[in-house]
């Protein structure tokens, strides 16, 4: 499994390539919003709230981020969910997320935020929605990077967690303005995806995509009930799609897009090691591959790190790691024209590295 000691930085990729991806401009599609908090927030909160199991010290954080199974990783997530108890506290998170993701070159991210879990901690609706959005504008103004908003049902929490869920993202009162999609996370066992279809159903009519997670820790059925009754345009993980030749089929041939996270993957356990990572097989088959980092001081890696493990089990040189960030630019919910700007910084920051 990888250590949080060699984690950040593939050592087997090229520091070449590496500084190709750090400068490359980017989007992020798959991404949570608590599970970015850096180590330096969640220990300045873990020591506002002395009552947390969460540790204090930012070195004592990467022992407490190594999980034994992906239940024991929600379980270490719920711990730091808890601490963040204040709009002041969403505000903060929300704007140190954007500037780590400004620091990578992200120009566009789709934040997963799970507004359930803030607003059954006693957190006032319309305060958190001024918290997030007062962020975004923030960061937009002050680092250039696009924030926009998936809010998704934690799927164990149940049916009540659903229908908040929808409510918040669906009442024109409350629904920020930066909110684009409509999300399903958590637990998948035990957690069958049809009995969200009417809260989805909701979320679409008013206008959102659907980008649940699916197949992440369960088999392609899973992410065949997301397509089917949920009404997918891409799926978070879908890892385990590359054991259903056809499915794999169906994706490529609708452009739905997977959001490959493949540290976390390791991370959680739900895939062995790296190299036994299915990305390659994703990229055969022709599906649209965009690469995620989830919840990257939890599994210690970043955007930028993502890419380079990527590189190296694809085997792909600068115009190959260019292409994957345009696979995400091509699978975001941006309107053409803001497609076009950032496919073009790419290509601009791609010549110029060649041509050096
Ligand atoms: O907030 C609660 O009170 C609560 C009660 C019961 C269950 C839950 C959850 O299951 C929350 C899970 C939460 O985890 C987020 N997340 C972050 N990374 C991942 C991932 O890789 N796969 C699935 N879920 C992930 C997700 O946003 C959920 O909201 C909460
Ligand atoms: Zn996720």
């Amino acid at each position: 499994m990888t250590t949080h000691a060699d984690a950040g930085r593939d050592p087997r990729a090229s520091h070449d390539l590496h500084a190709f991806i750090a400068g490359l401009p980017k989007a992020e599609l798959h991404v949570h919003h608590v599970g970015s908090a850096s180590p330096r927030i969640v220990s300045e909160l873990a020591a506002r709230h002395p009552d947390s199991k969460v540790p204090t010290d930012p070195e004592a954080l990467a022992d407490y981020f190594t999980f034994t199974d992906f239940a024991h990783f929600i379980d270490v997530y719920l711990s730091v969910v808890d601490l963040i108890r204040t709009p002041e506290d969403v505000r903060l998170l929300t704007y140190e997320v954007a500037r780590d993701l400004a620091r990578q070159q992200v120009r566009y991210a789709e934040l997963t935020i799970t507004p359930f879990s803030s607003t059954r901690r006693g957190i006032d609706e319309v305060a958190f929605m001024d918290a997030i959005e007062d962020a975004r504008k923030a960061a937009e103004a002050e680092f250039g990077t696009v924030l926009r908003w998936c809010f998704d049902i934690p799927g164990e929490a149940g049916l009540e967690s659903a229908e908040e869920t929808a409510r918040l993202a669906t009442d024109d009162r409350l629904r920020p303005e930066g909110l684009v999609s409509f999300g399903l996370g958590g637990p998948e066992i035990g957690v069958p995806r049809p009995q969200f279809k009417p809260y989805f159903d909701r979320a679409i009519a008013a206008g959102l995509h659907s980008v649940p997670h699916a197949g992440e820790t369960t088999g392609p059925e899973t992410v065949w009930d997301a397509l089917n009754h949920l009404g997918a345009e891409r799926i978070g993980h879908g890892t385990s799609s590359a054991k259903d030749p056809r499915l794999l089929a169906h994706l490529a041939e609708h452009r739905i897009a997977l959001e490959v996270c493949p540290t976390s993957n390791i991370a959680t356990r739900a895939v062995r090691t790296l190299d036994e990572h299915p990305i390659k097989e994703f990229t055969r088959a022709g599906v649209l591959v965009t690469i995620n980092s989830d919840d990257p001081p939890m599994f210690g890696t970043d955007l930028n790190n993502e890419y380079a493990v990527a590189a190296r089990l694809l085997d792909l040189d600068e115009r190959g790691v260019a292409d994957l960030a345009k696979n995400a630019v091509e699978a975001s919910f941006l309107d053409a024209a803001g497609k076009a700007r950032i496919a073009a910084e790419i290509d601009a920051h791609t010549s110029a590295w060649l041509a050096r």
